[in-house]
């Protein structure tokens, strides 16, 4: 009986999206981009990696493939012959280029409304906000109020954070509300309640995302963030590929933050796991244990959040590396009528300028040891996905996005 997973790349994107200019990101690339830094010798870092971008295990999937179709350019070290598996490009129909969004299409449902955004002003967020925070959080007040990267706005007010015991409150391009706070000096119970109320604020402004961000260190070089981010989502608008499968009675398996993205829909296993290692291991472990028609999802939220988000192109680069040396063993554990797909929810272009997402195409690589090679062509919304998988597993059809399969 079949089963399927998907191993999500978060903020593995191929370029090419015909609506990027309207998000400013025209030309924007992340895994393109990559590929060409690498093969110029801008992505060595001694005791890390050096020389082109290897990725040999996703290229025989159809990686480099897909990168053509996405942009007309196949990247240095790429071939464009899969060997194996059948290769595609998604394209988003959905409004942003945040997670929840990238998420819930590939699980068959589109965002019908426009998010919540605060601007690009200091305070970035309404009076009424901060102060309802404040009073009912008890607090001596926020410190942050304004867009900023999350490593950096720690560094900058970590310190007067723990003298003070006000929480560090930020935004970015996405639609999110996020509170960075030390581990022991204010509480991680103390933070993750903090959030709840914050939630229940920044929800009637259609803020997808409240993001618990705590740290550790006394200093700006020794502040780190910790594993224990917790994401607080508004729930999808309609039942997902999750939801589906698990009313149909079927097992489904969130890794990684996805329980979180899905507020917790239609999750029946919740398996907990940080850095790419971990959660390779669970999403192992959940392979070993899924019954028949069982769905499981990882979301690997470090190319995105170690790596993207911090502009960082060795890093990321070694990821992809990390990511495709291990996934042998994801393909050695399935069964025949297994389905495996690997795909992203947006791009996050290290080269490109800033520090946020940026609006590409995804890459959408399917193998089943039952399944013959062939291309998908470039999909109009990522809930192709979710209905080809929602087909695989015999679930009757949704309302948005057509089986590929
Ligand atoms: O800079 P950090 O805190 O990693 O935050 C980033 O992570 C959030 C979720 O992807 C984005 O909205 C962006 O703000
Ligand atoms: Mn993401
Ligand atoms: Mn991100």
């Amino acid at each position: 009986m079949p089963r399927a997973i998907i191993c999500l790349l978060d903020s593995v994107g191929i370029g090419g999206a015909p609506d990027a200019d309207a998000y400013g990101d025209v030309g924007s690339d992340t895994l393109g981009h990559i590929a060409e830094w690498a093969a110029a010798g801008k992505a060595d870092r001694p005791g890390l990696r050096a020389g082109p971008l290897r990725l040999p295990n996703m290229d025989a999937m159809g990686l480099g493939a897909a990168m053509q179709l996405s942009t007309g350019r196949l990247p240095p070290g790429f071939s464009d012959r899969p060997r194996g598996g059948r290769f595609g490009v998604g394209r988003e129909i959905s409004k942003g280029k945040d997670t929840p969004s990238g998420h819930w299409e590939i699980a068959g449902v589109p965002v019908p409304f426009e998010w919540g955004y605060f601007p690009q002003a200091v305070p970035a967020f309404p009076p009424e906000l901060t102060e309802e925070l404040i009073r009912r959080a008890d607090l001596p007040g926020i410190l942050g109020n304004k867009h900023a990267s999350g490593t950096e706005i720690i560094a900058e007010l970590g310190e007067e954070h723990i003298r003070t015991g006000k929480p560090i409150c930020y935004t970015s391009v996405d639609s999110v509300f996020q509170i960075a706070a030390h581990e022991t000096h204010f509480g991680l119970d103390r933070l993750y309640e903090l959030c709840r109320i914050a939630f229940e604020l920044t929800e009637p402004l259609k803020i997808g995302r409240v993001i618990a961000r705590p740290f550790i260190g006394d200093s700006p070089d020794s502040f780190k963030r910790t594993g224990n981010r917790r994401d607080f989502a508004i729930a999808p608008p309609e039942p997902t590929l999750l939801d589906r499968n698990a009313a149909a009675g079927h097992p489904v398996f969130a890794i990684g933050k996805i329980s979180d993205i899905y507020a917790g829909s239609g999750v029946t296993h919740k398996l907990k796991g940080t850095g790419i290692p971990q959660l390779f291991d669970r999403t192992l472990e959940a392979m070993e244990m899924a019954a028949d028609r069982a769905f499981i999802m990882t979301n690997f939220v470090d190319f995105d959040s170690e790596y993207g988000h911090r502009r960082d192109v060795p890093g990321y680069a070694a990821a992809l590396e990390l990511f495709d040396a291990r996934l042998p063993e994801i393909i050695a554990a399935m069964r025949h009528d297994d389905l495996l797909v690997l795909t992203a929810d947006h791009g996050n272009d290290p080269t490109w300028k800033g520090t946020d997402h940026t609006r590409e195409q995804v890459p959408i690589l399917v193998f089943s040891p039952a399944l013959g090679p062939g291309e998908i062509g470039i999909r109009s919304t990522f809930a192709d996905i979710g209905e080809s998988i929602a087909a695989w597993l015999g679930l009757a059809p949704g309302r948005h996005g057509k089986s590929f399969l």
